[in-house]
């Protein structure tokens, strides 16, 4: 196949002369006529070509072909200098090329079509889009249509775009309308609207399969259809952590080549029915309490949390709790090993044959999938006992502008496990140096009151007799929680309704049990956090969470190290320039 799909030719661009050869992987291009020392090659992965078009084409300001028989135009992934060291912006490159001949053309764009089929299977035809046009700074609609609706129409991908009326219908369509045909979903938004998409992707996949959610020893299916992530939310910590740069033009361009990354989910239950799922930030203490103070203040847009968080900081609070975890094989990494987890991951990689072991044998792909979970003994699980700032969960580093490594930064993305990290009660300027650590790259764990976990599962209880105790006291300052209330927790516990959970604003008691919805102004300290789950509220303290596995994936490869990258660019520049002048010679 490789052999047919190898071109070679010469092409004109801009009336220079240029050897142009197209093998099996790459596209590349070098200028002939020059002293050899000038010779400059382009090489570009065939993967990331964007699209092939016949006649001299440009794109802006729109869409013009000028239909020449001679020539072609080929549109690909230009990564953008000067990126900093982290995450490359990706932009639209174009060279226009002309042949000698109409037969020579048609012989071009055909392989180069050819070839990027077979280098890029995953590339979606047709995508389903769904806009949060109230996430972030509203502009959503804006992006969507200005930057990334001409990109996906230059790559031939029809997209059915729906612009959401309410909270939860992007879940909801997806949960209950008809998907076929649809080869991934691009959610434009922030977190929380990533969020429902993931929702409804796994609940959708796992009643295909006819499992349950509710049970946590079950193993998930991963789902079959990729998701896109346009950012335009407050956050966007899940765009961030996967691609390195908040840019709607990158992830567009990830979305168009197909690009592939598995993400580790956490579900988390509470009396064995399921309560949500999470990807990044899982955080009990400051972090709930940040988001429970900031869903006051949403009129603020993003600077919401910097606002939160220094009320809440303020306050200086701390909780009594009980976590037990089930560490992770500590052979495989740790959170203190300062790696970074960056495109092409080996310890992901590596995992991604341990989840899946016979994954070309798709039968007993999911039978053997995280059996290991129900083989882990009681024993296997650690307990400590104490009073923390705040205890948090994150599958992936959940690194966002605010915290380029964030909260965790040698997580990976796709290994099968979460950090689980304690800071326990400190002095206030303590835990200030513990958050301030965040924005560089000083190691916020090189502290004594600072412990981090890597994890399989995580439980959270309060210490004996404080539920109750908190929420009698709670309760004389307060209504008292009636029956019908504390009837749907029971309910909802029951019947485990992922949809019912959800649609459920937080009930009187959740409420209690909050904080910074009843607390800011009384005296006492409340004895109980909330728990951040995604930047939701959960309406449950005491919850169970455990890791799957890669189980959805996103159109992203991960962090491009900027300067690993140049080196690459420079040394297949060197290399093709080398193994050009060999073959005249
Ligand atoms: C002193 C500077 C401290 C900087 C600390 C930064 C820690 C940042 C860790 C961020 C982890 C983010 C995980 C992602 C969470 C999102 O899913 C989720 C939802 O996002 P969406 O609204 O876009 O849908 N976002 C959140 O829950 C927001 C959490 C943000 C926490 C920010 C805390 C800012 C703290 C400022 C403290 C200031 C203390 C000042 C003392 C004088
Ligand atoms: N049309 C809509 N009206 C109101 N809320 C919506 C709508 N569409 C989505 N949402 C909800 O808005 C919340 C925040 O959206 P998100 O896009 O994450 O922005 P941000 O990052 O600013 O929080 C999400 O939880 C989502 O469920
Ligand atoms: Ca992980």
């Amino acid at each position: 196949m490789e052999t047919n799909l190898r071109l070679e030719s010469s092409l004109w661009v801009d009336n220079k002369r240029y050897r142009a050869v197209l093998t099996g992987w790459h596209f590349n291009w070098t200028e002939l006529d020059k002293k050899n020392h000038d010779k400059k090659t382009i090489s570009v992965p065939v993967a990331e070509v964007v699209g092939v078009e016949e006649g001299r084409v440009e794109i802006l300001p729109q869409k013009s072909v000028e239909d020449t028989d001679k020539d072609f135009t080929v549109f690909y992934v230009k990564r953008s200098s000067g990126g900093g060291s982290y995450g490359l912006h990706w932009r639209l490159g174009k060279t226009q090329f002309s042949c000698l001949s109409r037969v020579l053309r048609d012989q071009w764009t055909k392989h180069l079509r050819a070839a990027l089929k077979t280098h890029s299977p995953l590339r979606p035809h047709r995508l389903l889009v769904f806009i949060n046009p109230f996430g972030g700074k509203k502009k959503g609609r804006e992006i969507y249509h200005s930057l990334v609706s001409p990109l996906f129409e230059l790559a031939g991908i029809s997209s059915h775009v729906i612009v959401t009326e309410r909270a939860n219908q992007a879940r909801d369509h997806l949960l209950k309308k008809d998907l076929t045909g649809f080869d991934g979903v691009v959610c434009v938004g922030g977190d929380g609207m990533f969020s429902e998409i993931l929702h409804g992707l796994i609940g959708r996949t796992q009643q295909e399969a006819g499992l349950c959610e509710n049970d946590p020893t079950v193993t998930l299916h991963p789902c079959p259809l990729h998701i896109g992530i346009i950012p335009a939310g407050s956050t966007d910590c899940v765009c961030f952590a996967t691609v390195g740069v908040i840019d709607p033009v990158t992830s567009a361009l990830h979305i168009i080549i197909g690009d592939s990354q598995p993400l580790d989910v956490s579900s988390v239950h509470q009396a064995s029915a399921l309560v949500r799922y999470s990807v990044s930030l899982l955080g009990y203490g400051f972090y709930g309490d940040v988001l429970a103070e900031s869903e006051k203040h949403r009129w603020m847009g993003p600077l919401r949390y910097d606002y939160s968080g220094t009320v809440v900081y303020l306050s200086n609070r701390s909780y009594g709790g009980i976590v037990q975890y089930l560490p992770a094989d500590p052979v495989l990494s740790s959170p203190r090993d300062r790696t970074r987890c960056l495109a092409g991951c080996s310890v992901c990689s590596r995992s991604t044959e341990r989840l899946f072991p016979h994954s070309s044998d798709s039968s007993s792909l999911h039978s053997s999938h995280y059996s290991h979970f129900n083989n882990d003994s009681e024993g296997d699980w650690v307990s400590v006992e104490g009073r923390f700032r705040c205890v948090s969960l994150t599958c992936m580093s959940s690194s966002c502008p605010k915290s380029p490594l964030g909260l965790s930064p040698s997580a990976h993305l796709a290994d099968g496990t979460g950090d689980l990290i304690l800071v326990w009660d400190t002095h206030p300027l303590g835990f200030l140096k513990y958050l301030y650590r965040h924005t560089s790259s000083q190691d916020q764990f090189d502290l004594p009151f600072v412990e981090v976990h890597r994890v399989k599962a995580v439980r959270f209880s309060l210490p004996p007799g404080k539920e109750e105790e908190s929420f009698d006291e709670i309760g004389g300052q307060n209504d008292v929680v009636d029956d019908e209330e504390t009837g749907y927790i029971e309910t909802a516990s029951r019947t485990g309704s992922q949809q019912h959970l959800a649609d459920a604003d937080l009930t009187k008691r959740q409420k209690t049990a909050n904080p910074f919805l009843c607390c800011t102004a009384c005296s006492k300290a409340p004895a109980v956090s909330v728990w951040n789950c995604d930047g939701e509220l959960l309406p449950f303290t005491e919850i169970l969470c455990r890791i799957h596995g890669q189980l959805v994936r996103l159109y992203a490869r991960g962090i491009e190290d900027g300067a690993a990258m140049q080196d690459y660019v420079e040394e297949n520049d060197k290399h093709e320039r080398i193994s050009y002048i060999n073959s005249l010679t």
